[in-house]
Order: C-alpha cells, then structure tokens, then sequence
C-alpha cells in the first residue's frame, strides 16, 4: 500500500494511493516555497496577499461540495458537516484578507527616552505546518492563510489518511493566484519532515496533533533553534454549574462530546455536573446521547480501524478498572462506535488522565464549584473548556482558576477566526487564529529613530 492512502472508514475500500514523495521533490519544494518568500513574499504588500486570500475564500465556497465529498470518504465526516467545514474555512480566508491589514498595522511603542520606537510585523520565510485528519481543511486554513498574508510561506504535511484534501488544498491555493512555492503540498515520510525541519531554508514548524507526535516535533525544532507552535491533545471539561434550562446544558453537552463525531481536540470530553443538577441533567443527557443517529448522519464512523480499535481498547480498560458505562455499548460495527457515556470514573484508572477521540463522554458528578475545579484542573491536558452558569460573575471566577487556554461561558462552538485558539500544559503552546495567531512566526521588528 503507498504511504498516503484514501480508505473510506465507512466502508474499508481503499479508493486510492499516493507514493510519498522522492528526496527530489522534497527539495523542488523546499527550493520554491524560499524563492517564493524571497521573491514574492518580501515584495508584495499585505493588501495584495489579502486580496488573494479573499480569492480563495470564495473558491472554498464554490467548491464546497466537491471539498466536502472528499473529506467525507477520507476520514468519514458527514457530508452536512463537511460542507460546514469548507465554509467555515472560507470564512477564516475572508476574516483575514478583512483584518490583516489592521492586525499588521505598525505598532507604535511609548518609550522613556521620546524616541519613535515601533514595531513593524514581517514574515521570517517557509514554515512548515504538519496537519492532522480531524479537521482536513479548517486546521491548514488556520494555518496557511495568516502565515501567507503575514508574508510567510508554507509547506504542509497534511495527513497520511488526507492525500486527496491535501491536493484539493494546494489546487485552491493556485487557482486563488497564490504563487507557486507560496503553499507547496508535500507527501514527505517521517525521516523528510525532521529533513525539513532542520533545513536552514525553514524558520518554524506548525504542529496539530497528538502530544506524542509533539514531543517527537518539539524535540527536532528546538535542536535546529526553530519556534513551533503545538496544538495537542485536551480532555476539555464541560462545567454545569448554575442553570434554569436543564435542556439547553444537555443540547449544548452533546454538541460539545458529539460535534465531528467527538473526534475534536476541544471537544467536551469531560462532563462534570454540580450535584443539585446531576440527576436531572445525567437522565436527560443519556437520553440524548441514545437518540444520536448514525442513519440520520448526527455522526460518522471513527476516521480509522486503528483509531476504532485504540477508543475501544481505552472504555475497555476502564471498564475492567471498575467504570461503568452509563449508555452505548462498546462494541463498534465496523468503525461506527455508537456514542457513550461512561460513569463512575476515579482518579487511578487510566482514562482518568485520557484523551477519548471519540463519542465517549466522562460523566462526573461534583459538590461545589472548588470540586469541579479541582477535578478540572488534575488533567494533564489544558486546552478549552465550557462553563454552563447563569451567575457570570461566578462563571468568571470559575474560569480563572482553570488551567487552560481557552473559557468558553455559556457554549461549546464560540471557536472563531478572530479569536485565538489554543491551550496550555500537555495540550501544546502557542495561538492560532486572530492577530495573536497570526504573529507566532512573524518577525516583530523594531524600529527606532535618534532623532
Ligand atoms: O481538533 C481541534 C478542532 C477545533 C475545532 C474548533 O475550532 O472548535
């Protein structure tokens, strides 16, 4: 079987193959995404990258349902949300061939000694970005399109199991009049990523995936004296503290463990309920979860047999270490896993400090808000999480005592392109999104005046 292959998780049939690339075409695309920043980056204007961007925008939309076919057979997102995905991708386009100028302006800093001092933000040159499968075109996107406008240019690993998004990805690109070498797809094996990593011609790396694969990034980066940004893994709680609609937090609980199929690095992996709502809330939540449908396409089949069979293995082991499942059953049908809701859950059992990427939710019931909090806190993981309380006050002071990047009160899906994503502890370092993503690789230069 070639390295990147198209195996529709729905069905097993390997649709397609594509050999990794040769040394050669590692180089022909090292050799043109620095020529490109060289040549092109460094002599166009922000606007004018803008305006391509706002090309590509529009090119994600009028091809959404070709985008959305294809990702749906590669990692078996349903097509409804498919075609959210490419939209949502054409929107970061827009926001920021909308923003870049303002996010880019020059910044002027007040200094002791009266001298004009600013800052004015540059591209520092290639980047490389490795992307996962989850989201195939909504990660590069938050990825590629700041660091193009910013006046950088990429090179993007995309996933082994993503070879024909990946292509999907560089076509736009071009037809949106992006340059060649401005996005330079490549099919590089593992050896050719830590090649490319400490090559002198790249400046930064860009990784979205698992915490072992960014211990792995993390180590080649810092050994070539390169910055990375790492989104990893979460294990994100969804905290009911305080409502008077029960099922607007079991609406919002499932959107949040079952969005893409609970394979999301934010999803709400952990729900932790105060015990005035518990058994309202946990009674209604396992109704919820019983009434997801694979037919009616609320969700698809995990992306892989391999991922089926580690989320398997993981209720398994925490059933045998005294968990007990609460609604589903463990027993995928091929890789359709039907959604479930494990209880019982105590801090020595090895999902306790898990990430379930799946439609698996951890269902804990907690005294006081200190509880919550402290169970919040004892995951290696600290990316997002949900606060469901009308008090917001309370909601606040809740939110400042998580360890995570990222207090969404009130819902699941407040994720935008002008607002920055990411996470602190095992869940990586670094933003993306909004100007403070768009920054991480950008050469904040100073300038300053004697007179
Ligand atoms: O795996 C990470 C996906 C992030 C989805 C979002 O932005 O909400």
């Amino acid at each position: 079987m070639g390295a990147f292959a198209v195996i529709d998780p729905a069905t097993g049939a390997t649709h397609a193959e594509y050999p990794a690339a040769t040394d050669a075409e590692v180089e022909a695309g090292l050799s043109a995404a620095q020529k490109t920043y060289q040549e092109w980056a460094r002599t166009t204007t922000v606007a004018e990258r803008a305006a391509l961007a706002q090309r590509l925008a529009d090119l994600f939309v009028e091809r959404k349902d070709k985008l959305a076919a294809i990702i749906n057979r590669e990692m078996g997102k349903p097509l409804h949300q498919a075609v959210g995905e490419a939209e949502f991708s054409g929107s970061i386009a827009a926001a920021f061939a909308e923003h870049a100028e303002e996010w880019l302006a020059d910044e002027e800093l007040e200094v002791a000694d009266g001298l004009r001092s600013f800052f004015r933000y540059q591209g520092v040159g290639v980047i490389l970005g490795i992307m996962p499968w989850n989201y195939p075109y909504y990660q590069v996107a938050r990825f590629a399109i700041p660091n193009i406008i910013l006046g950088n240019t990429v090179i993007v690993r995309h996933a082994s199991q993503c070879p024909e998004s990946a292509l999907a990805l560089e076509e736009l690109f071009r037809d949106a009049g992006f340059p060649e070498g401005a996005y330079v797809n490549l099919f590089a094996t593992h050896q050719q990523i830590s090649d490319i990593i400490a090559d002198d011609r790249v400046q930064g790396v860009s990784l979205t995936g698992s915490e072992q694969v960014g211990a792995i990034v993390a180590e080649q980066a810092g050994r070539a004296l390169k910055k990375c940004v790492l989104e990893l893994g979460g294990a994100d709680v969804f905290l009911v503290l305080d409502t008077d609609d029960i099922d607007l937090a079991v609406k919002k609980a499932v959107m949040g463990r079952m969005g893409n199929t609970g394979q999301s690095c934010n999803g709400s992996k952990r729900i932790v309920v105060l015990d005035e709502y518990f058994d309202e809330f946990s009674a209604k939540f396992k109704a919820a979860i019983a009434g997801q449908s694979y037919e009616n396409g609320d969700f698809g089949p995990l992306s892989s047999d391999s991922a089926t069979r580690f989320l398997t293995a993981q209720v398994r082991g925490a059933l045998e270490q005294g968990a007990e499942i609460l609604v589903g059953n463990n027993e995928p049908q091929g890789n359709v896993f039907t959604p479930t809701v494990i209880t019982n859950i105590t801090p020595s059992m090895d999902v306790y400090s898990e990430e379930l990427f799946g439609p698996v939710a951890q269902l804990y019931k907690v005294g006081s808000d200190e509880e919550a909090i402290k169970l919040a806190n004892s995951s290696p993981y600290g990316l997002g999480s949900v606060i469901i309380c009308d008090d917001l006050e309370r909601a606040e002071r809740v939110g400042n005592q998580l360890d995570v990047g990222m207090v969404f009160v009130g819902a699941y899906d407040l994720s935008g392109a002008d607002v920055p994503f990411g996470g602190v502890k095992k869940s990586g370092y670094g933003r993306e999104l909004g100007k403070v993503g768009m920054l991480e690789f950008a050469n904040k230069k100073l300038f300053r005046f004697a007179k």
